[in-house]
């Protein structure tokens, strides 16, 4: 296939590398100081840019045909704006806070454990993750959607950064450098914690995921998600 990288930093290089080793042409490398390009030189668009760009990039990429898998985090207060559009160009849209396999399985099984933990008042839930110094948003993507999974499955109502009322899931952001992404979930209670913690050693999962869900994607119509490439259910 033909890739259009939408956003050329960290991510971009690793996704470069993931396509060609899987058989793809970069077609289109496109960072902030592209002036002019034409998204329809791609079969498919990869966009892990910055929050203030994200949805103008997918928009481009929806308006001229063109499927668009996205990484970026910290612009889904835009989502139901960009899933209407798709749906309006009959187009073929994929975002993921996190395209790894592992994390994939883990907001699985956070989501059983909310479940099972639901009915055990004695536990409270905190979450934590930390980063590289450079990310932009706080809490991360996937920490958003772990808290998600924990509401869909439990009296939680919210979620907050540090300082949480009750029935709202503390998550506490850290920023260390070079730290890939860990994430971890517990349950404390008077006498022990349950623990369900997932660590990126590097970015190759992330990158290899994005590849995958964008050779999934091409020639299908609607909004999926990574449950959907990943048949889980
Ligand atoms: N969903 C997932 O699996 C993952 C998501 N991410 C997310 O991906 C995003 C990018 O992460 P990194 O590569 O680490 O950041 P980065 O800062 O290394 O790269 C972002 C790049 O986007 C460029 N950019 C700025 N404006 C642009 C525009 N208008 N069009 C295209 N590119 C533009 C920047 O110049 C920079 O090169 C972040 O939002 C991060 O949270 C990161 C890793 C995994
Ligand atoms: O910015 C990053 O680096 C990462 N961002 C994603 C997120 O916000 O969850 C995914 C991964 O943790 C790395």
């Amino acid at each position: 296939m033909d890739i259009a990288i939408l956003g050329y930093g960290r991510m971009g290089k690793e996704i470069e590398k993931a396509a060609i080793s899987r058989g793809h042409n970069i077609v289109l490398k496109v960072d902030k100081d592209t002036i002019e390009y034409d998204i329809t030189e791609a079969d498919v668009a990869i966009d892990f840019s910055v929050p203030a760009s994200a949805v103008g990039n997918i928009a481009n990429c929806l308006n001229n045909g063109v499927p668009v898998v996205s990484g970026t985090t910290g612009w889904l207060a835009d989502y139901e704006k960009i899933t209407t559009l798709c749906k309006q160009r009959k187009g073929a849209f994929i975002y993921a806070s996190n395209f790894s396999l592992g994390v994939n399985i883990f907001f699985e099984l956070n989501k059983k454990l909310a479940e099972m933990m639901a009915p055990l008042e004695q536990y409270k839930v905190s979450m934590e993750e930390i980063h590289h110094t450079n990310k932009l948003d706080a809490p991360s993507g996937t920490a958003i959607t772990l808290a998600e999974g924990i509401i869909e499955n439990s009296a939680y109502k919210q979620w907050a950064l540090e300082v949480a009322k009750a029935n709202e899931i503390p998550i506490v952001a850290k920023r260390i450098p070079e730290v890939p992404g860990t994430h971890a979930v517990m349950y404390h209670s008077e006498v022990d914690t349950l623990e369900i913690k997932h660590t990126a050693h590097n970015r190759k999962g992330f990158a290899l995921g994005a590849v995958v869900a964008s050779e999934w994607l091409v020639g299908k119509t609607g909004v999926f998600s990574m449950r959907d490439v990943l048949n889980l259910g």
